[in-house]
């Protein structure tokens, strides 16, 4: 079985853990990090199976041989340790995708991938259509946008959203218009895939952020334009159990591709 470890022991990264724990991801848990290690004591104390290595640092956690580490912490951790885990040859799951609309921060982690053959992987998140993207990007893509609609209560603590009264929200509010590198900046919980279509369409999207009192999904709507595909997709999500800033389709969404990157399934969709 494939040895997973994971950084960050929040929302996410407690997910991941009780769906390999359950057996869901078939796959050996051996290592935890976090930069307050009791967020992974507590984690590591509801497992039932296996108790990971509470790491102290990246080093210890390395230690463990994990084939794949999974970055489930900030933006920040990518840039800390994402060239070090390649570097030595390591897959790295990255779910902090914005990150990577950093051109310095992506190009210091193509080069370490390419040297060792190592892969970074980026789930599709909260929204579909990354594969066509993909092939469109072979053509090019003209056009690009992403429409967010979340609820108040989901945008709330994000920078972008200072300064506006969103528990006051009576209608709809567009509180940012502009380019995804921007708004991954200024709303780094709540737009990673507007990095994640960045990188598939090999263009950035205008991103359109609109908090909706009248709503109770996350909603994302993404069009495209090439020579050979228009691209129309609407993705309603409800919130996930215990965070509403995350769709419950994006927390699916890595732990499906935990299971294909972990052997456990047998068709992988491109
Ligand atoms: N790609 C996707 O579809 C999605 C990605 N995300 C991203 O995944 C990441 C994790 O999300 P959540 O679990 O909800 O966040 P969270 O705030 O619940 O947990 C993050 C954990 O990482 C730790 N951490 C932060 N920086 C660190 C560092 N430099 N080194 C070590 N530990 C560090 C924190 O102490 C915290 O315990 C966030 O960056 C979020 O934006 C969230 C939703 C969907
Ligand atoms: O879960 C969502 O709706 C989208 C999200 O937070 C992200 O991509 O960061």
């Amino acid at each position: 079985m494939k040895r997973v470890a994971v950084i960050g022991c929040g929302n996410i990264g407690t997910e991941i853990a009780r769906a390999v724990d359950k057996g869901v991801v078939r796959a050996r848990l051996v290592a935890l990090y976090d930069i307050e290690p009791g967020r992974c004591r507590r984690l590591a104390s509801g497992l039932e199976r296996e108790r990971p290595l509470i790491a102290e640092s990246l080093g210890q956690l390395l230690g463990q041989r994990p084939d794949l580490v999974v970055e489930a912490a900030s933006q920040e951790a990518v840039r800390q340790y994402g060239e070090q885990i390649l570097k030595r040859g390591i897959d790295l799951v990255v779910l902090s995708v914005g990150a990577l609309l950093d051109s310095e921060t992506r190009e210091r982690l193509r080069g370490a991938a390419e040297a060792t053959g190592a892969r970074i992987h980026v789930p599709s998140g909260a929204v579909a259509g990354l594969d066509a993207l993909k092939s469109m990007s072979l053509v090019g893509v003209d056009r690009l946008v992403l429409r967010t609609r979340k609820p108040p209560r989901a945008l709330a603590g994000a920078p972008g959203a200072r300064g506006v009264d969103l528990e006051g929200l009576r209608e709809p509010r567009l509180i940012y218009r502009g380019p995804a590198s921007e708004a991954v900046k200024l709303f780094p919980a709540n737009v990673n895939i507007a990095a994640a279509l960045a990188l598939a369409a090999g263009r950035e999207p205008l991103v359109e952020i609109v908090a909706d009192p009248t709503v109770d999904r996350n909603i994302h709507e993404v069009e495209a334009e090439s020579k050979v595909s228009r691209l129309h997709i609407v993705v309603e999500n409800v919130p996930s159990p215990r965070n509403p800033r995350t769709s419950y389709l994006a927390l699916l969404s890595i732990i499906d591709l935990l299971r294909s990157l972990t052997g456990s399934v047998y068709i992988i969709a491109g």
